[in-house]
């Protein structure tokens, strides 16, 4: 713990340094209720005036990616799953990549070291190109990576993002990436009508450009068993989290309406942001 503590510090006091140094970022305010982010050791400028420092929580298939993504290019921060680090490592010929390949495969969850290590070097890479602040997507999932991440930084806010349960593996199933350009896409189509006095929700499929059409892949963690096996230790190990982040005034719930066009407006009004390309945004 003490060597990893060391790992993520080195790389977050890196981020600190540049902090107290960058303009101001326009625009950015704190949900209404939400405590006063507080000041991490080290930081005497107040957080609104750099990058925000937020982390996407969500079952898988909840579209952590999708929305951690747009709100990334809103603030001008960069967008961090640790989901993606991964299958960089794994697409490489490292040394990781075959332990790497069973866990995933099994729906499993990676070291907590590991995980580290992969954030750690990318937060480094990213303070060498000038980045400063980010949205963290699929990190912490567990409450040792939580603890470790408040021991070193200080996370203003944790955005839980619920869809019903039901959705969330035929979201899961209908994902799919362009082999070439990488663009994510979902060919799943939600409309499920509302009964008992529960309301229905309808999500349109997210389809790819034609140019993209014939490249489709499908995530080799994305059959029916693994990610039922990835919602189960989703509520195991991940759930508690939310917990973590709610007992310390920073959660703000998000109960996606329905699909991009109708969720991304509530998101950012709950947000207090405006999107200023929201027409065309909402769109994409
Ligand atoms: N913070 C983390 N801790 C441990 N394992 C992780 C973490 N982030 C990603 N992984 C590994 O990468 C896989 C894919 O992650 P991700 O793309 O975030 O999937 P999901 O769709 O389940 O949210 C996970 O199933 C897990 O094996």
């Amino acid at each position: 713990m003490a060597a990893m503590n060391r790992l993520l510090r080195a790389s977050f006091s890196s981020y600190l340094r540049r902090m107290s140094t960058v303009a101001p970022e326009a625009g950015v305010r704190f949900p209404p209720g939400m405590a006063a982010p507080k000041m991490g050791p080290g930081q005497r400028r107040d957080p609104r005036e750099r990058g925000v420092q937020w982390v996407f929580l969500g079952c898988p298939g909840v579209g952590k990616g999708t929305y951690a993504s747009r709100l990334s290019h809103l603030l001008g921060v960069p967008h961090i799953a640790t989901g993606d680090l991964v299958r960089e490592e794994l697409s490489s010929s490292g040394p990781l990549a075959q332990q790497l390949s069973a866990i995933v495969n099994q729906g499993h969850l990676v070291s907590d070291e590991i995980i580290i290590d992969l954030l750690s070097k990318r937060l480094q890479n990213g303070v060498a190109k000038g980045e400063t602040g980010f949205i963290l997507d699929g990190f912490p999932r567990t409450i040792r990576q939580a603890e470790i991440l408040e021991g070193v930084t200080d996370i203003e806010l944790v955005i839980n993002l619920k869809l019903r349960e039901d959705v969330l593996l035929e979201k899961c199933l209908g994902r799919r990436i362009c082999s070439q350009c990488g663009g994510n896409f979902n060919v799943a189509s939600i409309d499920i009508k509302g009964e008992n006095g529960r309301p229905g929700i309808y999500m349109a499929p997210l389809l790819p450009p034609p140019n993209c059409a014939s490249k489709l892949i499908t995530r080799s963690d994305d059959t029916e068993e693994v990610v039922k096996e990835r919602l189960r230790i989703y509520n195991e190990m991940s759930q508690p989290v939310e917990e973590f982040y709610r007992s310390r005034g920073k959660l703000l719930e998000f109960e996606l309406p329905g699909g991009i066009p109708e969720s991304w407006p509530k998101l950012l009004q709950a947000l207090n942001l405006e999107d200023h390309d929201d027409k065309q945004s909402a769109a994409a």
